[in-house]
């Protein structure tokens, strides 16, 4: 279905729609609701599965202006989204970017979500240094993107050292992966890293601790750099648990579906 907020179209996914028990699932940046096809096959019919192709991604909208892609944009429009949608309370699950986003969300409209679980995800970077430094790549990265165009970006991309583990998937679902990055616009992925990269987010290190709802943090043996992340922000919140999924690396929805899924239906005690 296409809802719009703010003038922008957004496309949302939904299994069992008449489910009492709703879980909101926000794939990362060249992702789109295709991301938990898998996951959402293994979740039971009593559960409620919405997904949203963020802005910019997959069937959503993809505005010319980068401002309509900044992180607050972004949740206002979730916001507006669930209560188009009657979503009073769910868990919300964000991979990698959409963790980032989850985080935003939760930390201005905490009412809705009873649960959150980031997989290979962070808060932003702490100092504006960092910040600058990653702003200044991620705007070289989107210029790239518009000039070279999306199979030059994709080529490259799915060779980062982050997604190494996944060279050893099946080949079916590493072509689904890499499907679903080539069917990204251009301008879509370049104005997302511009409006709500990891270095234009403002960071919510300082504001962790103010969320207490239960928060799952997930990561793969294999993401060094997100395993450290994760072990800091569990400091941090004052409800969350860590758990390092073995022999997978930063997308563990799409090497362990499986053991994602029981992640899942854990939070809801589903067998
Ligand atoms: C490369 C780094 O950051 C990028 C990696 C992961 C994030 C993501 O959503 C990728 C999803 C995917 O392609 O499977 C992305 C983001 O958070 O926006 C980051 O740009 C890194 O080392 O931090």
């Amino acid at each position: 279905m296409m809802v719009s907020a703010r003038g922008v179209n957004y496309h949302i996914k939904v299994w069992n729609e008449g489910a009492r028990e709703v879980i909101v699932l926000l794939h990362g940046f060249t992702g789109s609701v295709r991301t938990w096809e898998t996951v959402a096959s293994l979740l039971p019919t009593t559960l409620k599965i919405v997904t949203v192709d963020l802005v910019g991604h997959g069937k959503t909208d993809a505005p010319n202006d980068p401002s309509s892609y900044s992180m607050e944009e972004q949740i206002k429009d979730l916001e507006n989204l669930f209560e188009q949608l009657h979503l009073t309370t769910f868990t919300l699950v964000g991979y990698s970017m959409g963790g980032r986003i989850a985080l935003s969300y939760v930390s201005v409209y905490p009412k809705r979500v009873k649960s959150l679980i980031l997989e290979s995800t962070s808060p932003g970077l702490k100092t504006e240094d960092e910040r600058l430094t990653r702003r200044l790549a991620d705007v070289a990265l989107a210029d790239k993107i518009e000039k070279n165009g999306i199979v030059s970006f994709v080529n490259a991309w799915e060779n980062i050292p982050l997604f190494a583990s996944q060279k050893k998937l099946p080949s079916d679902i590493q072509k689904a992966v890499r499907d679903e990055r080539l069917a990204q616009r251009e301008i879509g992925l370049a104005n997302s890293l511009r409006g709500m990269g990891t270095g234009v987010q403002k960071s919510l290190w300082d504001e962790l601790h103010q969320i207490s709802i239960p928060v799952q943090l997930i990561t793969g043996e294999l993401d060094e750099k997100f395993i450290q992340i994760a072990e800091e922000m569990k400091t941090l919140l004052q409800n969350a648990s860590h758990t390092i999924i073995p022999g997978v690396g930063h997308a563990i929805h799409v090497e362990n579906p499986t053991q994602f899924a029981t992640i899942i239906k854990d939070v809801y005690q589903i067998n």
